[in-house]
């Protein structure tokens, strides 16, 4: 069975058809590309399948859980957790406190609790903060945890959005065009950070990039959407070779 699967999703926005009959599957410690020209339907996919969007018809599976329509915050307890194509952090916080924000969605407490500060919360979050201490370890931003975010390189704060979707302790990861902006340089560090943390957090990964030297790079599946519907499934090679895609996409200057 697919860690997650989509079956014909389809999502209309009154008379336009954002994405039709999409058919996505991730199996487990994939890395997975979703690719296709301005418009095409990749953010509206995404929207589908972390409950942003419900989607017009078509359903989404975690396993074998139907979760078509679920509250963005379910899908992400359940282990889908997602980055967005322009960087959401807490401008004026500091590296550490924007993980440990992430991070709350898994503490356990009433408000009570936490307004009075009981034990217990004070050693629910004294934990939730070595934790995320310990995630900036493994991502390298350790030595820039007192840093207010904004004051961090584009690159950086990529890396600490990932960060902070993966303080929610995911299982899949969606990233929402993680080169964005990012020098050449910048993107070939990312790819090798994307394969790492696939590795060490034990992640599936499916993700929406235009930046063809990453997704050749790192994808073993790519799927191509052009207004809406689905043109290609493949391997790089078969996908940098097939017409349909080199018609629609790769021939577009970007
Ligand atoms: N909330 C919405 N209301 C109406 N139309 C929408 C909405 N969201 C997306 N669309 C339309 O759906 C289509 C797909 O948009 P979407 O943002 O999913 O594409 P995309 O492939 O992610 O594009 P990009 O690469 O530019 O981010 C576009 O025609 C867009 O205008």
């Amino acid at each position: 069975m697919s860690l997650l699967r989509t079956e014909n999703i389809t999502m209309k926005f009154g008379g336009v058809v954002a994405v039709s009959n999409l058919n996505v599957r991730l199996e487990k410690n994939e890395i997975i590309g979703l690719i296709g020209p301005n418009g095409a339907g990749k953010t509206t996919a995404f929207n589908m399948i972390s409950g942003v969007y419900k989607p017009t018809s078509g359903k989404v599976l975690f396993g074998d859980k139907d979760i078509t329509g679920m509250k963005p915050s379910a899908i992400t307890k359940l282990g889908v957790a997602r980055t967005f194509q322009n960087i959401r952090l807490f401008k004026e916080l500091s590296v550490l406190e924007n993980v440990v924000i992430a991070n709350h969605l898994r503490l356990q407490s009433n408000w009570i609790s936490s307004v009075v500060r009981t034990p217990d919360y004070s050693r629910k979050e004294k934990s939730m903060y070595d934790k995320s201490m310990a995630l900036l370890e493994k991502v390298g931003l350790a030595d820039l945890k007192d840093e207010k975010s904004y004051s961090l390189p584009y690159g950086k704060q990529r890396r600490l959005e990932i960060a902070r979707a993966l303080a929610t302790d995911p299982g899949i990861l969606l990233l929402d065009e993680p080169a964005a902006g990012m020098n050449p340089q910048e993107s070939d560090d990312l790819m090798h950070f994307i394969a790492r943390i696939r590795d060490e957090f034990d992640l599936s990964i499916l993700m929406i990039e235009h930046h063809m030297q990453v997704v050749m790079g790192i994808c073993e599946r790519i799927y191509v959407l052009d207004y809406g519907i689905t043109i290609a499934e493949g391997n790089p090679y078969e996908i940098q070779n097939n017409p349909r895609v080199i018609e629609a996409y790769l021939g577009v200057d970007e």
